[in-house]
């Protein structure tokens, strides 16, 4: 499964892809990168553009545009193609559209002979996610999606803003799917072991209305992005950037991702935003957070809605 040197593959180099292109580039985590669109031109440009900010990145990193057929020693797959979601849409009205593309690229990852990780970032990111571990054969460990990383680190910017303090020090997690029916988990948000609700020790203007208004501001920040510059693409960069990472560098990290759950929540047969440990084998472990009554009820209901948009469509394919 291993390549001589890591290579990524990015499929899709729109706003997303290429955003995730310079950031893996800036940061020097892969040897090798390779870009594919059905935009051959737009992923040529970008392989070009690319190599031409080498002399001033980390570490050396060879790029190129590319066909299906190099995802044969590809340690990653990352999936950002296809549509994207226009003022006013929802991620899962994406659902048909998408579905239906990824159904032909799946087929070309895995005609190639890859036997790596896929990793989803198109929207709805837990249905396509879902959809490529069918399409593709692969085992559940081995398909991550972007799940909730992005609306975490939203979560985790906004408290360390309110609350005056470095949002690496906040760990604070969104759940569920990623759109309209995610949670946060307030029963288990802390800063740096300090419990939310006692950080008014710290901050006397501490109001459960701004806290209910930053989750708000976390669940529509993609609307509110959308509206003023017509898609979001530097954090979920970041966000595939530090998933990556923990994947090639065997972090053993706990990220939101997408991920399989097989009983974990007392759900089944779902891919959706929950945090987990990753590393070099993909997804190592669901970790179950002890949620409460109205944490439960409203995961659940996020696991209802998923399924239900995503009936059709599997039914379908
Ligand atoms: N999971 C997350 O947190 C986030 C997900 N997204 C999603 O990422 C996706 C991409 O968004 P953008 O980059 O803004 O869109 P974009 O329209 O800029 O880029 C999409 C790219 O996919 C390519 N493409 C379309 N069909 C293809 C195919 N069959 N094979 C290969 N390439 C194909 C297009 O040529 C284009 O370059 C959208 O679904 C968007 O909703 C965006 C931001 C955050
Ligand atoms: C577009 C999207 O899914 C996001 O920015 O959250």
């Amino acid at each position: 499964m291993l390549s001589r040197v890591n290579r990524v593959a990015v499929i899709g180099t729109g706003f997303v892809g290429s955003s995730y292109a310079f950031a893996l580039l800036n940061q020097g985590i892969t040897e090798e990168l390779v870009l594919i669109d059905i935009n051959k031109d737009k992923a040529e440009g970008d392989a070009m553009d690319l190599n031409h900010g080498l002399p001033f990145a980390p570490t050396s990193t060879k790029i190129w545009h590319g066909s299906y057929a190099d995802c044969d020693e590809a340690d990653i797959v990352v999936i950002t193609a296809g549509a994207n979601q226009k003022p006013g849409e929802t991620r899962l009205d994406l659902v048909e559209k998408n579905t239906r593309i990824f159904k032909g690229i799946v087929g070309e990852i895995m005609a190639s002979g890859f036997d790596g990780i896929i990793v989803v970032a198109t929207n709805p990111v837990d249905i396509l996610t879902y959809a490529v571990w069918k399409f593709s054969g692969l085992p559940k460990e081995r398909v991550i999606g972007s799940g909730t990383i992005l609306d975490t680190a939203r979560f985790r910017f906004l408290l360390g803003d309110y609350f005056d303090v470095d949002s690496r020090n906040v760990h604070a997690y969104i759940i569920g799917e990623h759109g309209d029916t995610e949670l946060p988990v307030w029963s288990h948000a802390d800063i740096a072991g300090t419990s939310i609700s006692e950080w008014t020790k710290y901050k006397h203007k501490y109001d459960q209305a701004d806290l209910d208004a930053i989750f708000l501001n976390v669940r529509d920040a993609a609307y509110q992005i959308i509206e003023k510059k017509g898609a979001t693409f530097y954090g979920i960069a970041m966000s595939l950037l530090r998933l990556t990472k923990a994947i090639l560098h065997n972090e053993n990290a706990v990220l939101t991702v997408s991920a399989y759950l097989d009983g974990e929540y007392g759900q089944k047969d779902i891919f959706i935003g929950v945090p987990a440990v990753v590393n070099r084998d993909g997804v190592r472990e669901v970790i179950e957070m002890d949620l409460n009554d109205e944490e439960k009820q409203k995961f659940e209901h996020s696991v209802k809605v998923l399924k239900e948009t995503m009936a059709p469509v599997v039914a379908n394919d």
